[in-house]
């Protein structure tokens, strides 16, 4: 996995974290240190200077784009005006990137941010596992050992629920994920109602398929996207977190008896170890190989994380 090396002929720009510090500008402060420590996951270190760092600059940015994007809803409505009236539609925000490399807590990061603009924007959060197809239906296909990959997900789902988001629907559902049951969750749903923004987070958001051979028009799911981030750092290091995540896992969510994965808590720690790495090695390191990190492309903006976590590169694509 390439550092983001900075080239003329490169669709993006690339900036050191502390060149990028200074697109913050005037942008306040809005979270505090404990807030931040609630935010994130287990193992992710991010605190309040990496938020000053990189996330306030990552907001500012975000909040140019939903601006223009509301001026252009308006010329558009008036170009119309006489017409039907235009339905307001949400601002999409996609977050792409491996298992384990911290897309969770930067959109929980980034959510909190937006939603404390002087507007205050209503923000949702919506994450792709609740689209995985249920365990029973992976076993049935023999798929269990290719949760996060493209044929895991019900991509049919994905796209009705995001172009209803996008024709400003009411109260559209998505279904539910726990970690803890490792199955999607029966009859529990997520309720998002008509928000200004909605982040949209998983491993495939900027997947593409092969177009369909019979001319039939079915859109990526990015096509719903206004602005999407990819979250990037070396293999080498994600699988370290993964597998350190999964060490600590053990010591507290894996104890618990109606833990998918409770079994791993019982058993000496060299084997569990083996595990965690056969689990990267045969499911998720082959995931990011195959079918995320060839996406990283797609992004409009790379955040890339060197070994403690923080943020060292960003890439911006240039208009
Ligand atoms: N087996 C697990 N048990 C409990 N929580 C988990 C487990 N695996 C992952 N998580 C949590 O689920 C969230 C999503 O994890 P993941 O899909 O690996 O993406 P990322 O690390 O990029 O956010 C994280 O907050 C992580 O801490
Ligand atoms: C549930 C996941 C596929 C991530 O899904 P996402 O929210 O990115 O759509 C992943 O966390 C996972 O469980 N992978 C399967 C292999 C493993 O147990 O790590």
């Amino acid at each position: 996995m390439d550092q983001l090396t900075p080239s003329k002929f490169s669709p993006y720009r690339v900036f050191t974290a502390a060149e990028w510090a200074k697109f913050r500008a005037d942008a306040p402060m809005t979270l505090t240190e404990d807030e931040v420590r609630r935010l994130r996951s287990i193992g992710d270190p991010v605190d309040l200077d990496e938020v000053a760092r990189i996330y306030l600059a990552v907001s500012r940015l975000l909040y140019a784009h939903v601006e223009s994007s509301q001026l252009l809803f308006r010329q558009r409505q008036s170009f119309l005006s006489g017409g039907a009236t235009v339905q307001k539609t949400p601002f999409i925000i996609g977050i792409a990137g491996s298992v384990a490399v911290g897309k969770s807590t930067t959109a929980r990061i980034l959510k909190e941010l937006l939603a404390r603009w002087p507007s205050s924007p209503k923000v949702d959060l919506v994450t792709t596992d609740g689209f995985l197809y249920p365990n029973a239906v992976l076993e049935a296909e023999g798929l269990m050992q290719r949760k996060g990959f493209p044929e895991s997900y019900d991509v049919g789902s994905i796209l009705r629920f995001l172009s209803d988001i996008k024709a400003g629907r009411p109260r559209v559902e998505a279904p539910v994920y726990s970690h803890f049951v490792y199955d999607v969750v029966p009859g529990q749903r997520i309720t998002i109602d008509r928000p200004d923004i909605l982040i949209f987070e998983g491993l495939n958001v900027l997947q593409v398929r092969e177009m369909p051979k019979d001319g039939k028009a079915v859109p990526f799911v990015s096509d719903f996207f206004d602005h999407s981030i990819y979250i990037d750092a070396d293999e080498a290091e994600i699988r370290r977190w993964y597998v350190e995540r999964f060490m600590r896992l053990r010591e507290t969510a894996f104890r618990e008896a109606d833990s998918f994965f409770h079994r791993y808590s019982q058993i000496p720690e060299d084997e569990a170890l083996a595990i965690a790495e056969a689990l990267w090695r045969d499911i998720n390191g082959k995931n990011l190989y195959e079918n995320i990190l060839p996406t990283r492309p797609r992004a409009d903006l790379i955040l890339r994380k060197g070994p403690n976590h923080l943020i060292e590169q960003v890439a911006l694509r240039k208009i």
